[in-house]
């Protein structure tokens, strides 16, 4: 059997707010092997916090996380630099481009910081615009670029460092029917080809059926699925 990527150790959640808490996940403990993972649930039940807790934005309030070998839960601030930029990829559903800078280089930037390596960045990230079909705007900026080309570029961002786990919160919440699907595709296909594991976070119930492994959030608790 293949070793897991991502391991949930009762885990638990919880906001304080005054007097109130808010027990957003509830004990919780999962295994997930490398593959596709995709998570639904209603607005509010706790799918970006589980995120942020898989990318080491957030901290568990009981409980070990471990994603990719790392004990992402136990990293200090000055290790989850490193963690964030090579192990794990973000895309969220605003594609959080640097709008003073090309799509080439918001795709180079977090490898030329990672390795230092200005000519190999730049090879790397056009590599990887052509893969995910932007080639021909590589020298746009994001103001001048549509939805989906931005996405798209924020896909190849992600990617640019190699990370083992691609982790993505409603990527296509900002798109058309028509892009949301495209970019659907592209994603599932890559993880697919470079063997990554993608987190994909989504409110598309359709989309729970091609992963390997469908995560269904409730009120704190969360259900687990085979498709
Ligand atoms: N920093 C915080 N402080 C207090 N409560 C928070 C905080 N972050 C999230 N929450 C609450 O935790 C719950 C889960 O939020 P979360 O954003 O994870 O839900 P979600 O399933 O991603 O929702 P949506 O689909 O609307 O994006 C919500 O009730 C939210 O208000």
């Amino acid at each position: 059997m293949e070793s897991s990527t991502i391991d949930l150790i009762q885990v638990q959640k919880e906001y304080r707010n005054g007097s109130e808490t808010l027990e957003v996940i509830r004990e919780v403990s999962l295994s997930i092997s490398p593959g596709i993972v995709v998570i639904t649930g209603e607005s509010g039940s706790g799918k970006s916090t589980l995120l942020n807790l898989l990318g080491g934005m957030d901290r568990p309030s009981r409980g070990r996380v471990m994603v990719a070998g790392v004990e992402v839960s136990r990293l200090s601030e000055t290790e989850l630099g490193p963690f964030r930029t090579s192990t794990v990829g973000f895309i969220f559903q605003f594609h959080h481009l640097l709008r003073d800078f090309t799509a080439l280089e918001n795709v180079m930037l977090p490898c030329y910081m990672a390795r230092g390596d200005k000519r190999g960045a730049l090879d790397r990230a056009r590599e990887l615009l052509e893969r995910v079909g932007v080639a021909h705007r590589m020298n746009a900026f994001p103001g001048q670029m549509s939805g989906g080309e931005r996405q798209r570029t924020a896909v190849a961002r992600a990617l640019v460092n190699n990370p083992q786990v691609v982790l993505a919160d409603e990527p296509t919440g900002n798109l058309d029917e028509y892009h949301s699907r495209e970019v659907e595709e592209l994603l599932f296909s890559l993880a697919r080809d470079l063997g990554k594991t993608l987190v994909l976070v989504t409110h598309n119930p359709k989309l729970a059926g091609f992963g390997d492994l469908h995560l269904e959030l409730s009120k704190g608790v969360i259900r687990q699925e085979v498709p």
